[in-house]
């Protein structure tokens, strides 16, 4: 059995697919494959180990119909047309959990970084103006006791939440599909409405996924009902805010702040007007980046990949659906 995968993955991870006997081959280039060159590749593979930035849409799933697993290293799978996969009884699997920590370090991190400027001042450094540190404008502000607002209170919203509580005492509030029992016990979480969120967040940490109802929901029309003290960040997936809007209302003072580990599109050019405004603070979508969780991550998709190639279910599948027949998997 062969298995490509996209990316250059941590030690764990590939141990444990040579111990397995499946022959992998590995895209080291410091590019991401075309669609041309990731359908060819596929093609004499079995199995596909995907990064979040490649798009298994329609056309290459079924160009790649034979492929018996997609392992993604995310636990985001917005990048993949799932119903498709399922019609054609492929199984995607992703890593919930594991990165929920280091994702929710990234967002605090940012929120940190907006609330005192600390991009903008290092820069002021880069440029040899240490001495100009301005307190008209160059002040922070302060996050104790404040409002935390979380959109999307699943693993990394729950983490975040936690970090912000026991770090500044903040009061959280959030907006979920449904309600999280734990976080009402443990933080005093309260579940208010969208325009709840808008209105009372002084930090609004975003952490669903993106889907057709999330996408371009922080728009014109949301930051509008935010505080103007207010700072804005975004973990999740750059398109669930609209980024002109999101300059605008900087721009303007409607909101405060904003920190970014996920932009629309990605990478963002060097030349974007957000990576001068004094408080924004971006990042390059590192969310998972550490040694320890990339590590974790490598193990769930290889385990994956194992059991997709084995026939079994994926420990950590997106379409549990297709194993409501088992009849209907072809090994
Ligand atoms: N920056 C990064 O590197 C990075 C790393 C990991 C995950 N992510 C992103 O973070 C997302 C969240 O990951 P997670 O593990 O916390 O997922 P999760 O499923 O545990 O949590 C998502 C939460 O959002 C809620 N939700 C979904 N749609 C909603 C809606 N329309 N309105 C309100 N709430 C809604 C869900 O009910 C769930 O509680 C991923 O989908 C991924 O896109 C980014
Ligand atoms: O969804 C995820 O896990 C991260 O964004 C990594 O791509």
């Amino acid at each position: 059995m062969k298995a490509f995968i996209t990316r250059i993955i941590p030690d764990a991870g590939l141990q444990l697919l040579q111990d397995a006997g499946i022959t992998i081959t590995q895209w080291t280039e410091k590019r991401d494959l075309t669609p041309e060159e990731l359908i060819n590749a596929c093609k004499q593979h079995d199995a596909l180990l995907s990064s979040g930035a490649n798009n298994i849409n329609a056309h290459f799933l079924n160009e790649c119909k034979h492929l018996k697993v997609i392992a993604l290293l995310s636990v985001g799978y917005d990048n993949v047309d799932v119903p498709e996969a399922t019609r054609l009884n492929i199984p995607i699997g992703n890593t919930p959990g594991v990165l929920s920590g280091a994702t929710a370090d990234t967002a605090f991190l940012l929120m940190l970084a907006a609330s005192r400027k600390a991009f903008y001042v290092h820069k002021k450094i880069l440029k040899g103006e240490w001495k100009f540190f301005d307190p008209t404008t160059d002040l922070g502000i302060e996050l104790n006791g404040k409002t935390l607002g979380i959109f999307g209170l699943g693993k990394i919203g729950m983490e975040m939440a936690k970090k912000c509580v026991g770090a500044y005492n903040m009061k959280v509030i959030y907006h979920n599909r449904q309600h999280n029992p734990d976080a009402e016990k443990t933080l005093n979480a309260v579940r208010v409405s969208f325009d709840e969120l808008l209105q009372q967040s002084d930090v609004l940490s975003v952490h669903t996924a993106l889907t057709t109802e999330t996408k371009g929901i922080f728009n014109t029309t949301a930051f509008s009902k935010m505080r103007p003290s207010s700072i804005f960040i975004n973990t999740a997936r750059g398109a669930i805010h609209n980024e002109e809007d999101l300059k605008a209302a900087l721009e303007s003072g409607t909101i405060w702040g904003a920190g970014l580990d996920v932009t629309n599109p990605e990478p963002m050019q060097p030349d974007n007007p957000l990576l001068n405004m004094p408080n924004v603070a971006i990042l390059p979508h590192i969310g998972s980046a550490t040694v320890d969780t990339r590590n974790a991550m490598s193990v769930i998709a290889a385990k994956n990949v194992i059991a997709g190639l084995g026939g079994t279910r994926l420990p950590h599948v997106v379409n549990p659906e297709i194993y409501q027949d088992w009849n209907r998997i072809t090994c």
